[in-house]
């Protein structure tokens, strides 16, 4: 009540159509009041015309049309509205159910509602309703809201598919909550706006679908609808007759009523704008549900499309954990690709594994979240986790070429991963296969070829190309190159490029080769020792390295432009793993540390300048002028 009362006050269109619905149905409550006459009674004068006794004068059987219209008002809103409930009931279950339920239950159904979208209406309410003539207005009201359910379903899957994803009702999932709980006590309301909004889209339909209907003779012809008015009107020649009034009393009232609902319609849109209304109900939700992971300002707008947040993990050894990735907050945005750098063994391989829980025994997740457009990966069951694994994100990694199987050919195996997430038309496999293979640059014949036919190269874009099959939004590369010599992993990081241009996809992109990350990345971020140094948009890390440790590693590459000359590397060995880490953990072979700071204590990462974040105690405020003096 309390939004209907704000829609009104912010909205005076919704004011206006809410007005309009209120007279006309006062006027079909108030019929007996408003006529003396039964609108089927037959006992006056034919074709009088408007006045005196007979407002809108009669009708060619010698009806009051006054009657009929104000009594006609009580059937037309009884079909548009209840028409209406049941469309947007049947709508709002099977697009709630496809978005919660995912997976078989979201393409089934979604296969329903194409199929229904794309029947042409008015036949199949002409034909549905031939099938159920004889069974009054309830056969009508039943044609019309099965043949006007799918727009709805359709919207609201797609709202309550994006509403899935949010972290309020992943924390209602994950802290087991039960499927009709979350539906109707998490989602629905996010969605009543847009629920009422098609309620009165739908019901409009009714009421034209009903007029169209006995206008063509097809509804119930006894029954006194606006209409059915308007189909003896021109059954029995009123316009010929002069009588325009017959036909333009129904006609006008149809106009209105559609309009009032039209008006509504947009009120609501206008009013409940479902991102203000949205957030602010996920706001409260995540407040009150304590099983909310935790409290991290989950909803803050725009969303990464990879969130780490202090990730810990690593491997459980007989000597005791080796804690190879070490509180690691990180994201990665649409579209954009991220380079992971590092010297060998600073857990860049273990990050990636971890995060995208391919980890296995002995490794182990300590602490930690990953989320993947707002899905905990780490909180996801293995059913769940097959459902989104190349779907939602893929991996390719240097050894990915061995996972072609020598016996197959690669038709079958890139084949394969579309299959086993439902794409089972031959004739989609294989014009998507081909089109993955131009995508990575190799010649479709080879979909024939069996790997031991092809060179490492061709089988490592092979494996993209499989990775890239689903399209999904992340795909993340550890190393994927690195067997094959330069030439040719230059070219496949230009076509990995280009398909993530083209595609829109995001990559984390892991290598020790620093000089090839600069050219290739929008962001780099640099490893040691599990944990992530520094990190900044790739030009800037480039022409400033802010690290000591991330200085050296730039001298250890030959420079990207000019003339190539011996480098040197970075003398000493990184810290063990094995052990806690509770000073800087560079500071042994840093040439600039701060003796009594960064040997005792652990420099926190701090932003330097806009997305640009370093941990080093050279970079606090506090200490920064006094070191540079000493440098
Ligand atoms: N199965 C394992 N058991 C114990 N420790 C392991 C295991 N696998 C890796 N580690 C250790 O974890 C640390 C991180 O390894 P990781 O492979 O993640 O590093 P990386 O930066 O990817 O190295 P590279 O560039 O050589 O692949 C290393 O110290 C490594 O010795």
């Amino acid at each position: 009540m309390k939004g209907l009362l704000t829609i009104l006050r912010r909205s005076p269109r919704a004011a206006f159509g809410v007005g309009l619905l209120a007279a006309l149905l006062l006027l079909a409550l108030l019929a007996p009041l408003l006529t003396p006459y039964s609108p089927t009674s037959q006992a006056f004068g034919t074709w009088l015309k408007p006045g005196g006794e007979h407002l809108l004068g009669t009708t060619a059987l010698g009806q009051d049309i006054w009657s009929q219209l104000v009594y006609g008002a009580r059937l037309t809103l009884l079909i548009g509205f209840t028409a209406g409930l049941v469309a947007t009931a049947i709508g709002t279950a099977l697009g709630l159910s496809a978005a919660y339920f995912g997976g078989r239950t979201d393409e089934a159904i979604n296969v329903l509602i194409n199929v229904f979208l794309v029947l042409p209406g008015l036949p199949l309410l002409i034909i549905a309703s031939a099938f159920l003539r004889g069974g009054g207005v309830w056969s009508i009201i039943l044609v019309i809201a099965l043949t006007g359910w799918a727009w709805g379903a359709r919207v609201l899957r797609s709202q309550a598919l994006a509403l899935r994803n949010r972290d309020f009702v992943q924390a209602a999932i994950v802290s087991g909550e039960r499927p009709a709980r979350i539906i109707f006590a998490e989602m629905l309301p996010n969605l009543a706006g847009l629920i009422a909004a098609g309620f009165f889209s739908t019901a409009l339909y009714a009421v034209l679908s009903e007029a169209a209907l006995a206008f063509l003779g097809m509804g119930d012809v006894s029954q006194v609808t606006w209409g059915t008015m308007m189909y003896w009107a021109q059954a029995r020649g009123a316009l010929l007759q002069g009588a325009w009034w017959w036909v333009a009393a129904p006609g006008l009232c149809i106009a209105l009523l559609g309009t009032a609902f039209a008006l509504v319609n947009f009120g609501i849109d206008e009013v409940t704008n479902p991102r203000v209304i949205h957030e602010a109900r996920a706001t409260r939700v995540l407040r009150r549900n304590r099983a909310a992971p935790q409290a991290e300002p989950a909803l803050e707008p725009p969303q990464p499309l990879l969130a780490i947040r202090h990730l810990s993990a690593g491997y459980v050894t007989p000597q005791g954990p080796v804690r190879a990735v070490r509180d690691v907050t990180l994201s990665v945005a649409p579209g954009e690709f991220l380079g992971l750098a590092g010297e060998s063994g600073c857990g860049k391989s273990t990050l990636a594994f971890a995060a995208t829980r391919l980890l296995d025994a002995p490794g182990v997740v300590f602490d930690g979240e990953a989320r993947l457009a707002g899905q905990d990966l780490l909180a996801l069951n293995p059913a769940e986790l097959r459902r989104v694994r190349w779907k939602d994100y893929s991996l390719v990694f240097q050894a990915s070429m061995n996972i072609l199987n020598p016996v197959l050919r690669i038709r079958e195996q890139v084949y394969d991963a579309m299959q086993a997430h439902g794409v089972q038309d031959r004739g989609r496999l294989e014009a998507r296969a081909r089109e993955l293979f131009a995508l990575v640059g190799i010649r479709e014949d080879y979909l024939n070829a069996y790997p031991h036919q092809l060179s490492g190269g061709m089988k490592q874009r092979v494996v993209i190309a499989i990775a890239l099959a689903l399209e999904p939004k992340l795909v993340v590369m550890d190393e994927p190159t690195t067997a094959l010599d330069v030439v040719v992993q230059r070219q496949i990081l230009q076509e990995i490029d280009a398909v993530r241009k083209r595609l829109g996809i995001s990559i984390v992109f892991i290598t020790h080769d620093l000089s090839l990350l600069v050219e290739m990345s929008d962001r780099i971020a640099i490893m040691y020792a599990g944990e992530v140094v520094e990190e900044a948009p790739a030009h800037e890390l480039y022409a400033q390295p802010k690290h000591p440790y991330t200085r050296r590693l730039m001298g250890a590459f030959p420079p990207l432009e000019g003339p190539r000359e011996r480098r040197e590397g970075i003398p000493g060995r990184p810290p063990s793993l094995a052990q806690d880490i509770p000073y800087c953990p560079f500071f042994e072979r840093c040439p600039n540390h701060l003796p009594g700071t960064c040997d005792v204590f652990k420099p926190a990462r701090v932003e330097v300048t806009s997305g640009h974040s370093v941990a080093c105690f050279l970079h606090s405020p506090a200490v920064k002028e006094e070191a540079y003096a000493a440098d």
